[in-house]
């Protein structure tokens, strides 16, 4: 296990980045960069992989993925206050900073910055923000107003703190930026961001994890007790039969999963639809199969924790 180079500012971590980076180009050039599958003569890459901490096996798989494709890989670990409409969900928020730092050594993680929250909003919170728009209001947005304009105004800033600098040594580096398919909404938005806004990384995303009865992983996972988390399971059975449904060419059985998760007493359902992957936009009729490739997605509540959730649809081939 390497050990990961912790960063706490901005500066620092620019510092680190550039640094790392010309190591890099220095070990290719003499021969033994360890590219694996990356070409030896291709530009170098860099991987950024955003984080909440309290990571679990999702997360890994994001810094799987990062450590695959790239170079350099820098994870951050920051509880965003700006995202947090629920000022109790932000004080219990986990934070496990020295098991993470363990899980992103394992990983080969390279560097990783864990910032306070006077680093990233010095003046206290900003009074400019990455607006969210109308596809921020619905589902998630709507049940936790001003979340995603918190969301994508840090990854803004994130963005930029990890952007890589071209210099003479290091010319030029691709950039790509890491996240979760559990976050489908968050995903959808952060890709809208990227191409409205003209970021350079290129957005990447990785599919949900689940543990062995088909949980979603989530940080807040341990906030489950075990009669809860038993009943926690209803939300992806619900997701798989839809899926199932659609697969076997009916119409969607939307009512059917629904009533599913419904009859869970300790589920309290707030959202479950079928939506366009990209706009979000609700799809599809209980009369006719499914037209294009959609998105089932899922809010609940399950005692003291806001579940979510989604499976993406696909149409079955013909001929
Ligand atoms: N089970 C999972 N599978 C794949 N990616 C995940 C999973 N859980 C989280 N991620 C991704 O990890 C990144 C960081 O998420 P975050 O740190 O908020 O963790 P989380 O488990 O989603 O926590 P919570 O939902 O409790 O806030 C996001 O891009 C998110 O989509
Ligand atoms: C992308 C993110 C790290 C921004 O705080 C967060 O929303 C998350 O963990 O999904
Ligand atoms: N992964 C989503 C972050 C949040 O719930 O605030």
């Amino acid at each position: 296990m390497s050990v990961p180079r912790l960063l706490h500012t901005a500066a620092e971590l620019k510092a680190a980045i550039a640094e790392t980076l010309a190591a890099k180009a220095a070990a290719r050039s003499a021969g033994g960069d360890g590219a694996g599958e990356r070409k030896p003569d291709g530009p170098l890459s860099l991987g950024l992989v955003p984080t909440m901490g309290a990571l679990h096996t999702g997360h890994r798989a994001m810094m799987d993925a990062a450590r695959a494709e790239n170079d350099v890989v820098v994870a951050t670990v920051f509880v965003n206050p700006l995202q947090f409409n629920d000022p109790e969900d932000l004080r219990r928020y986990p934070r496990t900073l020295e098991a993470d730092l363990e899980l992103l050594g394992d990983a080969g993680v390279d560097l990783v910055f864990a910032p306070e929250e006077s680093e990233v909003y010095p003046g206290g919170p900003p009074l400019v923000r990455v607006s969210s728009g109308e596809l921020g209001n619905r589902y998630e947005g709507a049940s936790r107003p001003g979340h995603f304009d918190g969301v994508l105004t840090v990854v803004a800033k994130l963005l930029h703190y990890a952007a890589p600098t071209a210099s003479p040594a290091v010319s030029p580096v691709r950039y790509r930026a890491y996240f979760g398919q559990k976050d489908a909404q968050q995903l959808a938005l952060i890709r809208r961001m990227a191409a409205d806004l003209g970021f350079d990384a290129e957005i990447k995303a990785v599919p949900v994890v689940r543990s062995a009865d088909g949980l979603a992983e989530s940080s807040r996972n341990v906030f489950l007790d075990p009669a809860h988390r038993r009943a926690a399971a209803v939300l992806s059975r619900a997701l798989f039969a839809l899926r199932d449904s659609v697969s076997a060419g009916s119409p969607p059985d939307l009512a059917g999963a629904v009533a599913l998760v419904e009859a869970e007493p300790l589920v309290e359902l707030d959202y479950f639809d079928i939506v366009d992957p990209q706009t979000l936009q609700p799809l599809g009729s209980a009369d006719r199969p499914l037209e294009k490739p959609a998105l089932a997605l899922l809010a609940a509540q399950v005692g003291p924790v806001r579940l979510i959730d989604n499976l993406p649809l696909e149409i079955p081939r013909t001929g």
